[in-house]
């Protein structure tokens, strides 16, 4: 990534993720470029990050190497269409974070035959946890390639995929999965608060065992089912709380919860691709 130029097109949440993992892994904050149309959001990017902001789409992508498509699915067309004539001069790669937006369309949109990486990052990458799944188009150069995972190594795990409809399937386990954890964490949080614990005491815990859970997952040699069975006494407290979990349905609810995300990544793709 030596000497090469970011631009991201979108200054919210998900580029914020990337741009506070890319610094902390000392990207120079020089070398990033934000369009944001909020003064607002503006101020305060560059106040955070130190990067060169801007209200004009097309300012930040004049020197960009790399050009990050952080918007909205719903405005990505114009974006891309706005975008197009200057990219197929400067010969950018486009790296398009949007859920469900299809590389066929991109293509489209931005004139066939430029180069397009379609990712689907999550929001730890802010703390350089990310996890990120990617795919190139047949126009993207080894080193195009490079550069796209290059930059998202810097905040996380990366992996390919070779077939881009695996890509709604991503988005529903990863892209979104930190919300799930979010969510059982402050259901956590607020069963143990209920139970008689200091809220921050209960905070506290939850986060340092979701911690705890993730890291021996990823260290150990055994498989999460056999981590949870050896946490699991037989006749103890933690057969009790599986049980409810199991009787609750938990497993059927996470199926169905991961299979409305990756429908719903697949319809806006169709709703969104077919303009
Ligand atoms: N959030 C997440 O965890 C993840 C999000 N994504 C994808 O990332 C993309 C962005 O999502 P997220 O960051 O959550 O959304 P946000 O709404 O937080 O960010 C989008 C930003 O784009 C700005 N924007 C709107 N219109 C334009 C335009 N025409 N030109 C330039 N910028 C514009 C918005 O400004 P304003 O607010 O002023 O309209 C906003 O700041 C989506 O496509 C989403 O699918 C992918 C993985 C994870
Ligand atoms: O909720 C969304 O649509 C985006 C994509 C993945 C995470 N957030």
């Amino acid at each position: 990534m030596e000497n090469k130029t970011i631009a991201f097109i979108g200054g919210g949440n998900m580029a914020r993720s990337l741009i506070g993992g890319l610094i902390a892994d000392g990207f120079p904050a020089d070398r990033i470029r934000v369009a944001e149309p909020d003064p607002e959001q503006r101020g305060n990017l560059s106040a955070t990050f130190g990067v060169r902001v801007t209200g004009d789409n097309r300012d930040a992508v004049a020197d960009a190497d790399g050009v990050v498509l952080a918007v909205k699915p719903q405005v990505i067309r114009d974006v891309a269409t706005e975008l197009a004539p200057q990219l197929a001069r400067t010969g950018a790669v486009v790296i398009s974070i949007a859920a469900g937006i299809r590389e066929s369309d991109l293509s489209r949109w931005l004139g066939d035959g430029l180069p397009v990486v379609r990712v689907m990052p999550n929001t730890p990458s802010l703390v350089q946890t990310g996890a990120t799944a990617l795919y190139a188009n047949t126009a993207t150069s080894t080193e195009q390639r490079s550069l796209a995972e290059s930059l998202m190594r810097a905040v996380g795990l990366t992996c390919w995929l070779d077939d881009e409809n695996q890509m709604n399937a991503v988005t529903a386990v990863s892209g979104s999965g930190p919300a799930y954890f979010f969510l059982l964490m402050e259901s956590m949080e607020q069963a143990g608060a209920d139970l008689g614990l200091p809220r921050e005491t209960a905070r506290l815990l939850t986060l340092q065992t979701a911690l705890g859970a993730a890291k021996m997952a990823l260290e150990s040699a055994e498989d999460v089912a056999t981590l949870r069975r050896q946490v699991t006494s037989p006749g103890g407290t933690t057969e009790q709380a599986i049980q409810a979990f199991e009787d609750g349905g938990l497993r059927e609810l996470v199926e169905q919860a991961l299979k409305a995300a990756a429908d719903r990544a697949e319809s806006l793709g169709d709703e969104l691709g077919n303009q």
